[in-house]
């Protein structure tokens, strides 16, 4: 795990970006996806449509994905274990580059087929606390034909990253502007953000 963690911590210094995969273990990820408030929040999401009630935001011209905000307290264990591992990669990098992250969160991520998120910028308002963004992906026999490519628009390029089941994406969120594509099936995610303050407290 060490080894991810430096290779993470040098990419954002070298490139503002990293890309590691086996982040988490192919057991890790179906120990996500197979969790029953998953698959029935999944469920409940699409019938209950836009609500912030829900933990739910959509804005269909923009991003067509939905969400749901996770809990570091009453997760189940497979969550748990994940939050526990972005909570050791936030003290690494705070000792590594000489950051001063002060707390992390994290949503569920559902985007069914078809659905996209125009390019954008993670940190876009003034009083954003967003520093890193850091995205897992959870789609086991992902094809490049299936689309759904994270494509980072870079200085000189742009980069398209699959969504393959564990790998984890990382980058500066006030620098990489990046979009999602859309797929032809679903696509599951971890999204998260790193923060240099304490997260509000949201349902
Ligand atoms: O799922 C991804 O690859 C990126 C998601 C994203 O850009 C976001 O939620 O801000
Ligand atoms: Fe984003």
């Amino acid at each position: 795990m060490n080894s991810q963690f430096n290779a993470i911590a040098d990419g954002l210094a070298e490139n503002g970006y990293a890309v590691i995969d086996n982040f988490l273990s192919p057991d890790e990820v179906t120990a996500i996806v197979t969790l029953d408030a998953f698959r029935e929040g999944m469920a409940h999401f699409k019938k209950a449509g836009i609500g912030k009630d829900h933990g739910l935001q959509i804005n269909e011209a923009i991003r067509g994905d939905y969400i749901q905000w996770l809990d570091k307290n009453t997760s189940p264990a497979p969550v748990l274990a994940y939050l526990d591992k972005l909570n050791q990669l936030v003290l690494f990098l705070n000792q590594s580059l000489f950051l001063s992250l002060k707390d992390y969160e994290v949503h569920l991520t559902v985007y069914p087929a078809g659905a996209y998120y125009k390019r954008h910028l993670d940190q876009f308002k003034k009083n954003d606390h967003r520093r890193l963004s850091v995205i897992c992906y959870l789609n086991k026999d992902w094809t490049e034909n299936e689309g759904g490519q994270l494509r980072m628009h870079l200085d000189k390029e742009t980069l398209d990253t699959l969504p393959v089941a564990g790998r984890l994406v990382c980058f500066r969120s006030d620098q990489i502007e990046h979009e999602v594509l859309p797929a032809t099936r679903e696509r599951l995610s971890l999204t998260g953000w790193m923060l240099d303050q304490l997260a509000d407290v949201r349902i």
